[in-house]
């Protein structure tokens, strides 16, 4: 159980859902918790949990050890720019989720010597199943260890250099709505095959969830488990075959680098 105060900065898609893991996962109590969004309407579910929600940016800073950025990339520097004085670089650790910020500007904004965290989860941290990328500057041991334990907490999180950052934030980040679509495709293939909407996802879902769990249980290679399913003439490999004529493997990995030039050049 956490006993640090956290405060998260801009409570949208990815603050909330953080705040939500932290609060399933009973790391923080809910009155540890402070989440800041220009207008709080929006986080009347967390504030009924007894999460204290505010429009306060300064104030809820103020009060944390550790920060949590989850704004839109476009207004970090003008919002953080505004409440810069309530940094401490003595007893604070700024951990920052925002895409293609480095820790360099994160420390300019808040201050030399900011102990600066960036971590890249992606929205199942809400359910305490986010992949999340760690890197770290002008942390102490005992800090990135605090951390570390928070977003493993969260699901599964691994220390990066920096610069797999972008690379990250595509594999991890976006590979979450990556998965969720082909999930969908296999939805919709499989309601045309005869399955109602409602079966047709969970056994999309689970097939996914098992495929998944066999590579990280067991540490193995996709193919290798692949070679177990495909029967010579049989059903599997004449899909796969096919896919693979259309395209498939060559557009996702298309997806990726589209996704991490928009990251790199933007
Ligand atoms: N959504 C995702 O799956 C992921 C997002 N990220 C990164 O996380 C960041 C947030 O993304 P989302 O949550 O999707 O965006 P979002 O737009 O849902 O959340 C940003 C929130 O900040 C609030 N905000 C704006 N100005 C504010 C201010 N002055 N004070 C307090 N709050 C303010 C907005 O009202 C909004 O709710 C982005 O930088 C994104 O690149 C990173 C990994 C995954
Ligand atoms: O699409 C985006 O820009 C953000 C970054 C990773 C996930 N969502």
């Amino acid at each position: 159980m956490s006993n640090k105060k956290i405060a998260i900065i801009g409570g949208g898609n990815l603050g909330s859902a953080i705040a939500q893991g932290l609060l399933k996962s009973g790391f923080s109590q809910p009155s540890d918790l402070i989440i800041t969004k220009r207008n709080t309407a929006s986080l009347g579910e967390l504030q009924a949990l007894g999460v204290h929600t505010t429009s306060d940016n300064n104030a809820a800073i103020r009060q944390a050890e550790i920060i949590v950025v989850a704004l839109k990339p476009y207004n970090v520097k003008e919002v953080l720019t505004q409440v810069k004085d309530a940094f401490d670089a003595t007893r604070q650790v700024l951990i920052s989720v925002i895409t293609g910020v480095s820790m360099h500007d994160l420390e300019q904004i808040a201050g030399p010597g900011m102990p600066v965290v960036r971590a890249m989860p992606n929205t199942a941290i809400a359910i305490q199943e986010s992949m999340t990328c760690i890197c770290y500057k002008n942390v102490s041991e005992q800090q990135i260890n605090y951390i570390k334990d928070m977003f493993d907490q969260l699901g599964i999180s691994v220390i990066i250099d920096e610069k797999l950052m972008d690379a990250a934030t595509v594999l991890g980040a976006c590979g979450i709505a990556y998965a969720l679509r082909f999930i969908r495709a296999n939805i919709q293939g499989g309601i045309e095959i005869g399955f109602d909407v409602k079966t047709a996802n969970l056994i999309a879902a689970q097939t996914v969830k098992g495929a998944a769990e066999l590579l990280i249980r067991e540490k193995r290679h996709p193919e290798e488990e692949i070679d177990k399913v495909t029967t010579p003439k049989g059903c599997t490999i004449a899909g796969l075959n096919e896919m693979e004529h259309q395209g498939f493997s060559s557009s996702l990995i298309k997806g990726i680098t589209v996704s991490y030039d928009k990251i790199v050049k933007d």
